[in-house]
């Protein structure tokens, strides 16, 4: 068995291509969205993803606002920055880009934010509204690598009711809100968290019909892990030296032997990354939508 490709690159550029035409319509209107980035210290993948994030607004349309703070701010520079970001009438979402440095409070500063102007869904009033199972009217941005997992899952028909998860990793931004996701209502899976405390996690994987793995251990997840035709996203990323060529490069948390067992596999990079960037300006999108709706 060879898996199907779970192609990031090429969903992640079908959003985007549905989006234009209702930031079109938006604009129309007299509706300009913005995404503001708040970007603290010098952190090169942090640095990475945010310079992705401006080039993918400057793509569909969505006007970028960046605010990049030096390593040495203190918790005040940075709590004045989202205070500022509430207030800018052009930003109509913005993100915090995570990890902030050592020294600062994350959860202190993602509470700082106007749940309204949450482009991450990483407040608490948004998180919690994934928590109460809130749809609808109350709009609640979801959390973009959890929603892009999903929304993936689904372009490629791959059956996620009733089906069981395991997820490995209890991250914020991952692990966490896929839970909670993943369990509501529609789409109805049966999911296990597992964490570094897990005692058996082959077990654990071995037993999933949708595996992600979001903990950025090169290569934890082994083929002989895998239920064969099982689903296996790969998430956790990290940079490593290639031993041949002495260069950096980015390794994923599945062995790609795994590829020979799984139905379908998302490569890494290429895979779920683009999709996490492509749910945040839908995120941003819908925010905007809603003012107009207002
Ligand atoms: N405020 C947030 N911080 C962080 C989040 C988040 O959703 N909100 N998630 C991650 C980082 N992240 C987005 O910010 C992110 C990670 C990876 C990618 C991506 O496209 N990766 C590419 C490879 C990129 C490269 O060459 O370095 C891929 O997978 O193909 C986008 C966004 C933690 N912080």
């Amino acid at each position: 068995m060879t898996a199907i490709t779970l192609d990031g690159v090429a969903t992640a550029a079908a959003v985007k291509h549905e989006l234009a035409s209702r930031i079109a319509l938006l604009r129309a209107h007299g509706v300009v969205p913005g995404l503001g980035t708040l970007l603290v210290g010098d952190d090169p993948g942090s640095k990475s993803y945010v310079a992705g994030k401006h080039r993918d607004c400057a793509e569909v349309g969505i006007e970028s606002i960046r605010v990049d703070l030096p390593a040495s701010a203190t918790t005040a520079d940075v709590r004045s920055a989202i205070r500022d970001l509430n207030a800018a009438s052009e930003v109509t979402g913005y993100i915090v880009q995570l990890p902030l440095p050592a020294g600062h409070d994350e959860n202190a500063m993602l509470e700082l934010i106007d749940p309204d102007k949450d482009a991450d869904g990483l407040h608490p009033t948004n998180l919690g509204r994934l928590v109460l199972g809130i749809e609808g009217e109350l709009h609640s941005p979801l959390p973009c690598t959890p929603a892009g997992i999903v929304e993936m899952l689904r372009r490629y028909d791959v059956p996620i009711r009733g089906r069981h998860v395991t997820v490995i990793g209890r991250g914020l931004t991952v692990g966490r809100p896929l839970g909670l996701l993943f369990t509501r209502k529609g789409l109805d899976a049966t999911v296990t968290l597992t964490h570094s405390r897990t005692v058996d996690l082959a077990a654990e994987v071995r037993r999933a019909d949708i595996v992600v793995a979001a903990v950025g251990v090169p290569h934890l997840v082994k083929p002989e892990w895998i239920k064969r035709g099982a689903a296996v996203l790969d998430v956790g990323i990290t940079r490593v030296q290639d031993e041949e060529t002495g260069k950096g490069r980015l390794t994923g948390d599945v062995d790609p032997a795994v590829a020979s067992v799984a139905g379908h596999l998302s490569p890494n990079p290429g895979g779920v990354g683009p999709m996490t960037r492509a749910m945040l300006l839908a995120n941003v999108v819908k925010a905007a939508e809603l003012r107009l709706d207002g």
